[in-house]
């Protein structure tokens, strides 16, 4: 069917996904950026009829305004209005720019926040599903992109309200013109919609696609930047990234062209459509000259601000596509995964068991298990080294008793004060990184209060007090991305003085002294079995010594 409804309801659901997007904090802001938007074409249509009422009266006719006859002695005031509703017109338009960037800007700091919240949220293995350059891609600019769809949306306000306004007093005005001008755009919008909506469709997607290959790549090359440089790989890694800038900066070109051809299309249309109608105003209107110049003046201000109204029309028609794709990518992102899950069963009533692993079994894959029917016991004051040949499972056992993987099979029993989250427990990796501030912000991480008598203590436990001493900035000394200007061992230390600070009573170590020289390793591991006294500490070592040296139990894997 040539005319369908359809579209309409379509263009009412894509507008309700864009308005579900807003945060309720910003429901206040959003409200008066539509009204600054609604006034602006208001006071249009009130100057373009005052600008009539203006030229009458300035060419020493009469026009009545809400009973009030004005003639030759009021043209002071005439004018003085007229300056007031301009003035008027242009503070509210300022006011509309500034409230809808301000909203579209705070938009894309709630979508940002939103996600990153969701992300630092998400279970490990839903984590470690995607790769933080993409992750980080989405944080930035898809959120840029989908809090640009207000700005779509206040466009599309803006012109919608525009073409009512001002169009009805067009009609009423020159009704030749308007329905020539109505009937080009609903032609014109119907044979180029669905060609258009195509080519936009597939430019949005090519556009996410290279944006995230972007990322990726430049997230990658920057990691392995000394790899590039002693395996002279630059130039390749260069032009890969070069090409898919190429790709990603076609698509952008696309994707804010595209809307543009039909305003411009539409534009020219519509001037000849509007000099047509004046030819025919003129010759078949019955005007007296006062009249003809005030209408023609009316007109032409009417024009200036409808032909912009269409084309913005059309163009945030195509846009809204857009649009609403990148609201929709946020949604997917925000409503993926589950919440992370806190599998710790406390349920033990041993005074000395801090955590049971009973029977647990779990595979990444279902059809290859890496962990098959473990059990150990975690007790007070323990120091257990869990064992095993490479890709054995050690990790995983150790982020399992730490929370992050649930097991497939099994439980993990904990005393009810860990239940609780009341007994901290804290882990230290195998890739310990850090950030990029000072030493200070290391060790505290996060926490508001600092404790410096403990920081020196744990800085001492890891061998670090009398280096971190001699710095000229001592603990306030920036470290540098993730921890440049450190060694290897200090920063596997900074890491344990961390886990160390935040004084747990269960210690996780994944391989975290495997930086360190045989006799700084066995220092340090001496002064943490000091520190955590009746704590436990589970370390996963490949270093015999260590493990002897240090565990009351082994677990073998
Ligand atoms: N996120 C993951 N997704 C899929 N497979 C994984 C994942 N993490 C680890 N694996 C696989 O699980 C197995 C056990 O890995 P894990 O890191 O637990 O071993 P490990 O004993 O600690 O090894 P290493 O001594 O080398 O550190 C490996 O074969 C590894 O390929």
């Amino acid at each position: 069917m040539f005319f369908s409804l359809k579209p309409y309801f379509n263009l009412l659901d894509k507008l309700a996904t864009i308005l579900k997007g807003v945060p309720e904090a910003l429901h206040a802001k959003l409200y008066w950026a539509i009204l600054f938007v609604v006034m602006m074409p208001l006071l249009d249509l009130a100057l373009a009829y005052w600008l009539f009422v203006m030229l009458m009266v300035l060419q020493g006719g009469t026009s009545a305004v809400l009973g009030v006859q004005l003639g030759e002695g009021s043209l002071g005031i005439t004018i003085a209005v007229f300056v007031l509703l301009t003035l008027a017109r242009q503070g509210v338009e300022y006011l509309s720019i500034k409230t809808t960037r301000t909203l579209t800007q705070d938009i894309f700091q709630a979508f940002s926040l939103r996600l990153i919240e969701k992300y630092l949220s998400l279970p490990w293995l839903d984590y470690t599903k995607e790769t933080k350059a993409i992750r980080i891609k989405h944080c930035t600019a898809t959120a840029l992109d989908g809090a640009y769809s207000f700005q779509v949306l206040f466009n599309l306000i803006g012109a919608l309200v525009t073409l009512i306004v001002l169009g009805t007093a067009t009609v009423v005005k020159v009704p030749v013109l308007a329905i020539t001008g109505a009937a080009l755009m609903v032609f014109f919008t119907y044979t180029s919609k669905s060609y258009l909506k195509r080519k936009l469709q597939t430019a949005v997607k090519g556009h996410d696609y290279h944006q995230k290959n972007f990322y990726q790549k430049l997230y990658e090359s920057f990691s392995l930047s000394r790899e590039m440089k002693i395996f002279q790989v630059n130039p390749y890694f260069l032009e890969e990234i070069n090409m898919e800038l190429n790709r990603l900066s076609k698509a952008k070109v696309d994707l804010s062209v595209f809307p543009q051809i039909p305003r411009i299309v539409l534009e020219l249309i519509l001037t000849l459509a509007i000099a047509l109608g004046l030819l025919a105003t003129v010759v078949v209107g019955n005007y007296t000259s006062d009249e003809l110049i005030a209408n023609l003046a009316t007109v032409a201000i009417l024009a200036r601000r409808i032909v912009p109204a269409m084309a913005m029309l059309m163009s945030t028609f195509t846009e809204l596509d857009g649009s609403v794709m990148n609201i929709a990518l946020i949604r997917k992102e925000l409503n993926q995964g589950a919440e992370r899950e806190n599998y710790y069963k406390p349920v033990l009533q041993h005074p000395e068991l801090l955590m049971h692993l009973k029977q647990v079994s779990f595979g990444y894959r279902p059809e290859e298990m890496i962990l098959e029917n473990v059990s150990l016991d975690i007790a007070q004051g323990d120091r257990i080294a869990v064992l095993g040949p490479t890709g054995r499972g050690k990790s995983t056992l150790l982020m399992m008793a730490a929370g992050f993987i649930p097991p497939t099979q099994g439980e993990v029993l904990v005393t009810p004060a860990l239940g609780k989250d009341q007994l901290p427990v804290a882990y230290v990796p195998q890739e310990v990184t850090l950030l990029s501030g000072s030493v200070r912000d290391n060790i505290r991480f996060g926490q508001e209060a600092f404790d410096e008598a403990l920081a020196w203590q744990v800085l001492a436990a890891t061998q670090l007090d009398k280096f971190v001493g001699e710095l000229t900035l001592g603990l306030d000394t920036p470290i540098g991305d993730n921890g440049v200007l450190f060694s290897g061992g200090q920063r596997q230390r900074i890491g344990i003085a961390r886990a160390l600070y935040r004084q747990p009573f269960l210690l996780f170590l994944d391989e975290a002294t495997s930086a360190l020289d045989e006799s700084t390793e066995l220092a340090v591991m001496a002064n943490i079995n000091q520190v955590m006294g009746q704590g436990a500490v589970i370390f996963i070592t490949h270093r015999q010594s260590t493990a002897e040296q240090h565990a009351t139990k082994f677990c073998r894997l």
